[in-house]
């Protein structure tokens, strides 16, 4: 696995994200690391996040890590193909498929994998485990941000 975080190669300006700036105090500050051919993300949620039902995921917050951890997987993979260095790349569709309950108090893993790189169009296929359970999985499209 890469040790450097994928967010923590954003320059200063794209680094304020809730979900995923290193700059935002009160955000996640979640980390994606690239590994083999996927990019992966390890995150256990604090127990506020409740769903309807104590103890279980609130469905924004498995969008948020998708969309963020998806953001890391373009950049990534984007790199990796053109040998440039991590560029920032923003959501323009997000889709998220909610497959079983996510429980609160496991750490879960968000696994990623761009599947299509069309010029600034990065498409990405991810999926959410808790433990062995995939409880979600995501199709996003995101595109680079221009100079
Ligand atoms: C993260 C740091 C940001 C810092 C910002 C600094 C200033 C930069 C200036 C401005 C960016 C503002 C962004 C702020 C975001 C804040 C961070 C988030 O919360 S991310 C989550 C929310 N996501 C948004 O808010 C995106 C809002 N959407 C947009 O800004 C645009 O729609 C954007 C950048 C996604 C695309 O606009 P285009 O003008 O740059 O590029 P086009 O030519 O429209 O698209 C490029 C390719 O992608 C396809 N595409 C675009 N949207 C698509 C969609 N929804 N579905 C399928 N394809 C799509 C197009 O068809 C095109 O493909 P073909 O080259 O023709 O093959």
């Amino acid at each position: 696995m890469c040790d450097t975080a994928i967010q923590d190669l954003y320059a200063e300006e794209f680094a304020n994200c809730f979900g995923c700036g290193r700059n935002n105090q009160h955000g996640l500050q979640l980390k994606s690391h690239w590994q083999g051919d996927e990019c992966i993300c390890r995150h256990t949620p604090k127990s506020h996040y409740t769903g309807g039902v104590p103890g279980f995921l609130y469905g924004g917050m498995i969008a948020s890590l998708i969309d963020c951890h998806g953001a890391a997987t373009a950049a990534a993979a984007k790199s990796r193909e053109s040998g440039e260095p991590i560029s920032r790349f923003v959501t323009a569709s997000l889709n998220v498929d909610f497959v079983k309950p996510t429980p609160i108090g496991i750490e879960l893993e968000i696994r990623g994998k761009a599947t299509e790189i069309k010029n600034r169009k990065v498409t990405v296929a991810l999926q959410l485990f808790a433990g062995e359970t995939l409880c979600a999985t995501g199709k996003m499209i995101l595109v680079q941000l221009k100079n």
